[in-house]
């Protein structure tokens, strides 16, 4: 492990050239000199430092955050001998700004004013109160609704191991696991981080594999080194073990993950290090192992269309379809159970089992899940709200919204009749904590200013002191009138006037012809052409205590927020229980609600190996044929089970080959999620992984890397895949020459069928594929059907069993609209093809099983490798058995 100084070197300024700026900075201005200080501290990160009403940058920050949001770069005086360079956005517009650096991955230390005006000599103290940064951003504005923020932390571990520990800061929970090195790109792809930080004590090897998955789209987020010694598996489990109040990881299963543990510490160092305090609503730890999911490599999330669309927009994909959600947090937990779908059913006959009882039996008017929704409308984000007042982040209106999202919740769980057992432990945790609705109800005025700063956020009535200061602010009109009244009658002057102004404060006018009237009492405060203006003591303690009293509320408001703070925090695990229990309702009701607006069936879980569905449609297809009024969609059938592991799929080109694919897998992934399914029926045995091999059509500009990536990602299912896993394979073997494809594909197909034995869906344009099945026992053909009318070609969508008989692709040319003289032309060339293929018959058996070769069987090399157990060995039997190594290969 290196030191905190060696680390220096790596993550940025050197101890010594820290030194040579500090002492630099005594040349510069005392303000450049406190920006200097502030800036030393975050050397890598912009810094927003607090103006007035800008926050500026200076230098190269400000050449830098000019060219990114495109500000205007100034040069304002001097210090230290050069001349200022700055740039600045005002502060009402932080947000703003603040958003689009984060999406352009940067990060920034915002430095607020924090001592008091004029309190000593010199600039007002400031301090970087936090700092934003894309895996841990807290603000409202700059979060999606939808989508969490994670941080998450690598540890390179020994034996090519590596340790992961993410959050999402506003979610309080703090996810493990490890890995072995080769998994890392799936586990990133999957947990899809917007930021990333490893240690810089990691090799240069592991950097680069870090670099390269980025490069491969593993990953997108920016990634940044951390200090060594911050990646302490004891720290992290001290760490784990403070923000659990336990004494052992043992009931999180989470004792023995060292490595996690290390990527904790620096996790956790470095969330609290944005926050700018420590993050007490972190309460909970899960554990991920990589065999508890099924398994959906970024291939597959990709190709099925899950949350992007291919193109990479948000809708139309399965989640769009599904997200019917009335709060941000339900649609945030549906994409988690959507894309996190567990092997083991029981969580998923758990949610079936509530939104079967949620979609209700017909009886009642209105549905239960109608009847939730009502009163979900209008509930506040919960979850971010708690995860804010923990970090004492929270604005005013939030609070508001979360008294009365507890009204809500407080009225569900009394009135909430669940007569099933999920759903009543549920209902259970939507009971508010005590004393919470009324201190918020109490506490916070229903329409707060947007920031504390700016007062009348606090209610009246809530405490004695700010009323009464607030009483003399609206007061002030009436007193004065009063006073004037009164004055008047004691003194006899008809025309004297209690009038005030910024310059000379409030005073007494009376005109020339009255002064002899002015009382003993009268203090001369100014004199003008045709009067004079006094102030008495009565006025004077009158103008003291107004003046002051605007003041003094808007302080006593804001400790009075802290105190409301202050009282909620021991409350926020409650509020996090409630908030997910909120959010768990929520989708719920979506999913009931969903699978009777689209005529969804509840899927069947068996133990045994299948997936057999009953007239399966696409969901996503079919829901855009609706809008379109393009006609219904056609469904169809799949029966995969012990005896029937292969379907070999042929048909015409937009016949409906990839539709039907990826709806088997759609269905499968529904299914596996809890939810029900777009089909009349659905039997489904255990799943493990999703694979899919499907081409993306404008890879084809890139023929040479197209086939590298189809070749890859097959190799890669032809590793992962078991028995227990659905295989999609599209079209494989398209990317090169057609007798290499050909080759490659039945290889492929062959391979599928012998050895995986996964259940494989295998689409192609091949036709000497059909002949498998011949010889295969557990393949059968089916095709998509097509009719012919003279020269044109009519869908028909529907699966049927056996081969395609012809392939149609000059009819689709036709329907594409592709020149007549070329189909004329094409024609013509098909006819002598398929007359010259009829005379020199194929007679090649694709599917014999090839010799092996004598060069398979294990070298004596391989032999006694394979005899080696590394971590029984000691260092000298290590050494040793190398040498026999170089000895065995020698000979
Ligand atoms: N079952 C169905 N019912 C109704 N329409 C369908 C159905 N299946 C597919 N379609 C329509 O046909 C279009 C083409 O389908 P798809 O892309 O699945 O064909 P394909 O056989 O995979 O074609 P290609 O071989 O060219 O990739 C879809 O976009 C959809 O609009």
């Amino acid at each position: 492990m290196t030191s905190p100084s060696e680390n220096n070197k790596k993550t940025g300024t050197s101890q010594r050239e820290t030194q040579e700026i500090a002492k630099d900075f005594s040349a510069h201005t005392p303000m450049m000199h406190q920006y200097l200080s502030l800036k030393a501290g975050y050397p890598d990160t912009l810094l927003f430092y607090r103006m007035g009403d800008f926050y500026e940058v200076f230098w190269q920050d400000a050449e830098k955050a000019a060219r990114l949001l495109d500000i205007t770069l100034t040069q304002r005086g001097q210090s230290g001998g050069q001349p200022v360079v700055m740039a600045g956005v005002p502060f009402h517009a932080l947000e703003n700004y603040l958003a689009r650096l984060i999406k352009m991955g940067e990060s920034v230390a915002i430095a607020e004013q924090v001592g008091e005006v004029g309190a000593a000599k010199g600039p007002v103290e400031r301090k970087v109160v936090r700092v934003v940064t894309p895996g841990t951003l807290t603000d409202t504005e700059l979060l999606s609704d939808k989508s969490e923020s994670l941080l998450l932390a690598v540890q390179q571990a020994p034996r090519a191991r590596c340790g992961l520990a993410w959050l999402s800061v506003t979610q309080g929970r703090v996810f493990l696991a490890e890995c072995a090195h080769d998994e890392l790109g799936a586990w990133l792809a999957r947990i899809a981080p917007s930021e990333l930080i490893y240690s810089a004590g990691v090799t240069e090897r592991f950097e680069q594999q870090l670099q390269v998955l980025r490069q491969g789209g593993a990953f997108t987020c920016p990634m940044s080194p951390r200090p060594d010694w911050q990646f302490d598996s004891a720290l992290g489990e001290r760490k784990l073990l403070e923000h659990l109040g336990a004494a052992s990881l043992q009931a999180w299963s989470a004792q023995d993950l060292a490595q996690a543990h290390a990527a904790a510490a620096a996790l956790l160092q470095y969330a609290e290090h944005t926050q700018g305090r420590a993050l007490t609503h972190v309460h909970s730890v899960q554990v991920q192992r990589g065999d508890d999911l099924i398994d959906l490599p970024a291939s597959t999330r990709r190709n099925l269309e899950l949350v992007k669309t291919l193109r990479g927009e948000d809708a139309p994909t399965l989640f769009s379809l599904l997200d019917t959600c009335m709060t941000g947090m339900g649609s945030r937990l549906l994409k988690t159970w959507l894309l996190e779908p567990q092997r083991d059913r029981a969580e998923a006959r758990q949610r079936l089992a509530a939104t079967t009882a949620l979609r209700g039996n017909g009886s009642a008017t209105q549905a239960p899940w109608q009847a939730l929704r009502e009163q979900l409308k209008g509930v506040s984000d919960v979850e971010r709200i708690t995860a804010r007042t923990a970090l004492r982040q929270v604005r005013p209106r939030e609070l508001v919204g979360l008294g009365k999202t507890l009204q809500k919740a407080a009225l569900l769980a009394q009135n909430g009749r669940a007569p099933e057992p999920y759903l009543v432990q549920i209902f259970s945790h939507l009971q508010p904590p005590p004393g919470c609705t009324e201190l918020l109800h109490r506490a916070i005025d229903e329409e707060p200013a947007a920031l504390v700063r700016d007062g009348g956020v606090i209610a009246s009535g809530f405490d004695a002191e700010l009323d009464e200061l607030r009483a003399i602010q609206s007061n002030c009109d009436t007193f004065l009138l009063d006073l004037e009244t009164r004055e008047k009658a004691r003194t006899g002057i008809p025309n004297l006037r209690v009038q005030f102004n910024k310059v000379h404060g409030f005073y007494i006018e009376v005109t020339g012809s009255h002064l002899d009237k002015v009382p003993d009492d009268y203090r001369r405060r100014q004199t003008l052409k045709n009067a004079e203006r006094f102030i008495t003591p009565e006025l004077k303690a009158f103008e003291d205590k107004a003046l002051s009293a605007n003041e003094r509320a808007l302080a006593r408001e804001k400790w009075l927020y802290e105190q409301v703070l202050d009282q909620l925090q021991p409350h926020i695990p409650q509020l996090t229980r409630l908030a997910h229990a909120l959010a768990t309702l929520d989708v719920l009701c979506a999913l009931a609600e969903r699978s009777l607006t689209l005529n969804w069936c509840a899927p069947q879980f068996v133990p045994e190996p299948c997936i057999e569905i009953e007239a399966g449609r696409h969901p996503v297809v079919e829901a855009r044929l609706a809008e379109t009024s393009s006609g219904a969609f056609i469904a169809n059938h799949t029966r995969l089970n012990a005896n029937t592991r292969m379907q070999v799929i042929t048909g015409p080109n937009m016949g409906g080959k990839s539709t039907y694919m990826r709806q088997v897998a759609l269905i499968v992934l529904l299914a596996s999620m809890g939810s029900h399914v777009p089909a009349a029926s659905c039997r489904l045995g255990p799943i493990d992984a999703i694979h899919t091999r499907i081409g993306a059509a404008d890879d084809l500009a890139n023929a040479q890397s197209t086939f590298m990536l189809e070749m890859t990602e097959a190799a890669q299912i032809l590793h992962a895949a078991t028995p227990h896993s659905l295989v999609l394979m599209d079209e494989i073997g398209r990317g090169t020459s057609t007798f290499d494809g050909l080759a490659l594909a039945s290889g492929i197909a062959t391979h599928l069928h012998d050895k995986t034995r996964a259940f494989t869906l295998f689409a192609t344009h091949y036709f000497e594929l059909t002949e498998l099945p011949a010889k295969a026992r557990h393949a059968v053909n089916m095709h998509v059907a097509a009719a012919e009318a003279s020269t044109d070609i009519v869908f028909l969508h529907e699966l049927q069993p056996g081969p395609a008989s012809r392939s149609y692709g000059i009819q689709v040319a036709k329907l594409a609209g592709v020149p007549a003289p070329v189909l004329h032309h094409a024609r013509h060339a098909l006819a002598a093809l398929e007359e010259r293929a009829g005379e020199d018959e194929l007679q090649v058996d694709l599917f014999a099983t090839p010799e092996v070769p004598e060069s398979a069987g294990a070298s004596p090399v391989e032999a006694a490798l394979a005899a080696i157990h590394p971590d029984q060995l000691s260092p000298r039997e290590a050494l040793d058995a190398l040498y026999q190594l170089k000895k065995l290969a020698g000979s």
